[in-house]
């Protein structure tokens, strides 16, 4: 073989076009998204900045640490390298000078390791942020970034420009804390694009209960532009805190990041000093916004952890733990409701009582376990029948009612008809090797659209058909008179 060649599936390729391919492959679209992402938000807040001072928007950091914790792979080296590549040339379009570029990228990179260190050990409780304890997590790895690269920041400043250390960390902590605590939490809970597009079409769940809390806001917003003064952030907290109380997490960090930088912009108005000189007031009013954020993101992300815990409980409590239907207590509640509005409108209404058939004998035979397999495997033939306007629940033990909205004799005879030849279809395997074939019996009852029966007597009623039917010999359904 020829010095300078290796065999690729059966084919002779030169080594360098390998080694090209293999760079080309490795690097992906997320990465040069990231490069991208760093460069163009470098090269915005490096030029748009005076040259001794630290720049006023510098959301590369906030960006490339809220993206690599997100899109964990945009955190593979190659995307470092070319987010590296970003700071530098970004930087260096807006500084040209090459020193400073580089001890000051360097000081980034570094706090922006250390952050997404802390944050990928909780990557399962972050980036989802379901509950307080995500909050608690993203704010830690943020601080954690923050000091890292003020340190590391300050540090090069006062070597580069003999700038006092201690109060360019200051400015550095406090800029880079409010961008990142307004910036991650948006990035960590944007929804993918397929999900985006159904909240937008759900309108009610994407914008919460009702739009009411974003208009007392922007009510709020209003006043305070009007009036200005000191007090502006907390003349927000009312109308905040609502939309926390009301709004998905990733809402509530949209208001926070439109809010905080509205509040900025009302200070740059007011000609609010955010140099060096001021740099206590610069940093107490960052740090202050920082923490108006996770304040907020907290209440959003304890009120959805309440909120799933509490659809949890309604649902146990509504729904029997074997076959996941409807209890008694739950079917009777919204078979009344259904009832009352089919007799307003004249509609006609049946009722099927379902038993399986010789059920004891299953238990006795098989054992108990075995009887809830076969319970389970009933029920799901039934629920796979329904129509969504059918209403099904367990009344106890093998017994079953399906209300049918709409249904006169005939149909109703029909659905009956139809459940029980697909339960007689069923084979189920209750113990190796051993199956049954279970069977059901229906009562019938059903009322035309004159009738007005209570839930008690047409269930009644429909138990006695259930009883006619298991005394015709069971396997069949009988139709109450
Ligand atoms: N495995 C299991 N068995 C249950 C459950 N709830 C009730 N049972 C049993 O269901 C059986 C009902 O028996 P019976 O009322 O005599 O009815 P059957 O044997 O089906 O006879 P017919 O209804 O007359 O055909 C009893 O043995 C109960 O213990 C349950 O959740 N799981």
């Amino acid at each position: 073989m020829a010095a300078g060649a290796v065999a690729g599936e059966g084919v002779l390729m030169p080594a360098f076009e390998i080694r090209a391919n293999r760079v080309a492959a490795g690097f992906r679209l997320e990465h040069a998204v990231l490069g991208a992402t760093v460069l163009v938000a470098c090269a915005v807040a490096t030029t748009s900045k005076s040259p001794s001072l630290l720049s006023f928007f510098w959301l590369s950091n906030a960006l490339m640490l809220g993206l690599i914790v997100r899109f964990p792979v945009m955190a593979q080296p190659q995307g470092w390298v070319l987010a590296t590549l970003g700071f530098l040339l970004g930087s260096y379009a807006g500084e040209g000078w090459f020193l400073k570029v580089l001890l000051l990228t360097l000081a980034n990179l570094v706090g922006i390791a250390c952050g997404w260190l802390y944050l990928r050990q909780h990557a399962a409780s972050v980036v989802q942020m379901r509950s307080p304890v995500g909050v608690f997590h993203v704010v830690v790895g943020v601080c954690i970034a923050s000091a890292v690269g003020a340190l590391l920041g300050g540090g090069a400043m006062q070597y580069l420009l003999q700038r006092s250390w201690q109060r360019t960390a200051m400015m550095w902590f406090g800029a880079e804390m409010m961008h990142m605590c307004l910036i991650i939490p948006l990035l960590l809970n944007v929804p993918p694009l397929g999900a985006a597009r159904r909240l937008w079409r759900s309108g009610e769940r994407a914008w919460g209960r009702s739009v009411a809390p974003l208009a007392v806001l922007v009510v709020l917003m209003g006043v305070g532009l009007y009036i200005g003064g000191p007090g502006v952030p907390l003349l927000l907290l009312p109308g905040l805190v609502l939309c926390a109380l009301s709004y998905r997490v990733f809402t509530v960090s949209l208001l926070c990041f439109l809010a905080g930088s509205w509040h900025v912009f009302l200070l740059v108005l007011n000609d609010f000093d955010f140099s060096s000189q001021n740099a206590e007031a610069a940093m107490s009013m960052r740090l202050g916004l920082s923490m108006l954020s996770v304040t907020l993101l907290t209440v959003a992300c304890a009120r959805n952890h309440w909120g799933d815990a509490m659809a949890r409980l309604e649902h146990s409590s509504t729904h029997d733990h074997l076959t996941g239907m409807l209890t008694r207590a739950a079917f009777s509640e919204q078979a009344h409701r259904i009832l009352a509005r089919l007799a307003h409108g004249r509609q006609p209404v049946a009722l099927l009582m379902l038993d399986l058939d010789w059920f004891k004998r299953v238990n006795d035979t098989y054992g108990h376990a075995a009887g809830d397999v076969v319970l389970q495997a009933v029920s799901r033939t039934v629920v796979q029948s329904l129509r969504p306007h059918e209403l099904l629940g367990r009344m106890g033990g093998e017994e079953f009612a399906l209300l049918l909205p709409g249904a006169d004799a005939q149909e109703a005879s029909a659905t009956a008809e139809r459940l029980c030849a697909a339960i007689r279809a069923l084979t189920i395997e209750v113990d190796e090797g051993k199956t049954l074939r279970p069977t059901i019996s229906i009562g019938v009852v059903a009322l035309d659209a004159t009738d007005t029966l209570t839930l008690s007597v047409l269930l009644r009623k429909a138990d006695l058909a259930l009883y006619s039917a298991k005394e015709n010999g069971r396997d069949g359904f009988c139709l109450s008179a």
